[in-house]
């Protein structure tokens, strides 16, 4: 596409008049990747301004850079010959990525789930109840994905760039809705400008990301984000056990609404009769469409939640109650999510592996393992570095007060240093451990060979943190680690001890 025409399809009409002709054949965002006949767009991070790279960029091939302003004024002159500077290049990244697309999102039905903890359940939950009517696409944590096509992520939602040129090839595909998980950074990042959600959901909101957001207020209203004009042009789906979720409701004002609650019987959701087994949850949940019994393989009353919020989604989708009542029970899980690592039918001790890395997840998780085990209830697990420091005392009051043995490891330590994210967590346990067993022990594999090895049957031991991932991140370096894998060895081993 010529230069000048995405420009003006994008929304900017003054700029120098000899780019115009130009062609631009990529959009990237990172000046080392740049090749001949790519547009660099110098993102304003929060380490640097991207655009002091444009004349990196522009000698790999790039045919011109859009930057701010400030970084403009910085530029040798042979550089400002080829770079258009704009009043806010994070904006202009997304509106000249949705036009070089064609804006796509505006022929999807588009699903955007928001919130501290559940998101990716809450997505593939949606995903597999709506299957039978919709081809889906989902955009997340783990994947994005559509039938035939799967591209592990790298972030929970998509840098704006890859956003629309997944949406685009999810359409070219045959989707006709997309379902999101959006994250608060991508809200503050403006990666989702352009979509409009036919129904937004609100999980809850809990301690996580300080580190990026500051406080718990901006945390909230960045998340607040997607429930604006801007964003929301159907539904809210709110989650009225969350004090926040509550909070919300009244940001909202006049939008269609339906909240959701375990218990709560003025909400238009909510549930009765729950009984929570080993295996999953059964009830009946009461909805605009009516009552009926349910039944769910997932675990625990944060699940209960999840498939409140589903369900919602599914009927505003016009699904009927019967069809996703019906199809619920077979929606197993989430890789990583409450994943139960066994080896063999004698074994004596339950292992579950949990990407719960929030004190809130944490917190739910060892509540719901509790009632099902019979003796002890072990939890393994760390907090990552270059993130949120103050959640891990919090995390290690959380495991002293709720498990009844805490082992303490690395989760991915990033450009931390790994001992002093351990002091952190262990600060918080120590608080509150009193005379119960505590092992610090940096080492993730060793440490879960620890747990496993010194679990005694009955015992349930619980590896939280990193669920899903295949890998550990340490300092600059990405090796393979995969915690269900660690698992299985070290089950292994206890059945066919070393001096058999
Ligand atoms: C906080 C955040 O979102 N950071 C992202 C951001 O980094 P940054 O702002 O620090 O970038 P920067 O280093 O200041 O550089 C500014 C710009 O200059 C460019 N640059 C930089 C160096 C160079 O030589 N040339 C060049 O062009 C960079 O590509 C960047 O676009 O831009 C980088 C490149 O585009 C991203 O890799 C980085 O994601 C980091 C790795 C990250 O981990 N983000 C996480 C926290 C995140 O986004 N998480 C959310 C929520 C997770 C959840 O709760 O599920 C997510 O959606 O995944
Ligand atoms: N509704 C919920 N409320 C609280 N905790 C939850 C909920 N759903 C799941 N969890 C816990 O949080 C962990 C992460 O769940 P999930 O991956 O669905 O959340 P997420 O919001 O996608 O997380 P992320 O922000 O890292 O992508 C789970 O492993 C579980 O322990
Ligand atoms: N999306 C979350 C994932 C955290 C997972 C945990 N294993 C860690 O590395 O801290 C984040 O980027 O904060
Ligand atoms: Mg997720």
């Amino acid at each position: 596409m010529r230069l000048g025409q995405l420009l003006l399809l994008a929304g900017y009409q003054d700029f120098q008049v000899d780019l115009e002709r130009l062609e631009v054949k990529r959009i990237v965002t990172d000046s080392r990747a740049c090749q001949a006949g790519d547009l660099f767009i110098g993102m304003t991070g929060t380490q640097v301004d991207g655009g002091r790279f444009a004349p990196q960029a522009i000698a790999q091939g790039a045919v011109a850079a859009i930057v701010s302003q400030a970084s403009y004024q910085e530029l040798p002159e042979t550089a400002q010959s080829k770079a258009i500077a704009v009043v806010d290049v994070v904006e202009a990244c997304s509106r000249i990525a949705i036009a070089f697309y064609g804006d796509p999102a505006q022929k999807l039905k588009l699903v955007g789930v928001t919130g501290t903890n559940g998101k990716t359940t809450t997505t593939h939950l949606i995903e597999f109840l709506l299957q039978t009517q919709y081809a889906t696409a989902l955009f997340g944590t783990l994947y994005t994905r559509w039938a035939g096509y799967s591209q592990t992520a790298t972030h929970t939602t998509p840098f704006a760039v890859d956003l629309q040129a997944q949406l685009a090839e999810a359409i070219a595909a045959g989707c006709d809705v997309g379902l999101m998980e959006v994250s608060s950074h991508a809200l503050h990042q403006r990666r989702v400008l352009g979509c409009s959600f036919e129904a937004a959901v609100f999980t809850n909101l809990t301690q996580d990301h300080l580190d990026y957001h500051k406080d718990l207020e901006s945390y909230f209203q960045a998340k607040a984000l997607l429930f604006n004009d801007s964003y929301l042009r159907g539904r809210a789906i709110i989650n009225l056990d969350d004090p926040l979720g509550q909070r919300l409701v009244q940001m909202i004002g006049d939008r269609p609404i339906w909240s959701y609650s375990i218990d709560n019987t003025q909400a238009d959701f909510y549930t009765t009769n729950l009984t929570y087994l080993p295996n999953g949850v059964t009830g009946t949940i009461h909805t605009p469409q009516g009552t009926a019994i349910f039944n769910s393989p997932l675990v625990g009353r944060f699940n209960v939640e999840n498939v409140l919020a589903a369900i919602a989604v599914s009927l505003h989708m016009g699904m009927s109650l019967k069809e996703v009542i019906n199809r619920l029970p077979e929606f197993q899980n989430v890789p990583g999510r409450v994943e139960r690592v066994q080896v063999s039918e004698q074994q004596d001790i339950t292992v579950v592996v949990d990407y719960a890395h929030t004190p809130d997840s944490l917190e739910n998780l060892l509540k719901a393992m509790r009632p099902f085990t019979q003796r002890e209830l072990i939890c393994v697990f760390g907090c990552g570095g270059d993130r949120d420091r103050t959640k891990r005392p919090l995390m290690g009051g959380i495991a002293a007060r709720l498990a009844d043995r805490v082992y303490i490891t690395s989760d991915n330590p990033r450009t931390e240093d790994p001992q002093r994210i351990l002091e952190d967590v262990g600060a918080g346990v120590r608080i509150d451990i009193g005379d119960k067993p505590l092992v610090i022990e940096g080492d993730r594999r060793k440490c879960i060979q620890m747990a496993i090895s010194e679990a005694i049957g009955g015992d349930t031991v619980l590896i939280a943190g990193k669920g899903h991932e295949d890998y550990q991140i340490l300092g600059c370096e990405k090796v393979h680690f995969d915690d269900r894998e660690e698992a299985k060895l070290a089950l292994q081993k206890r059945s066919k001890p070393d001096y058999i």
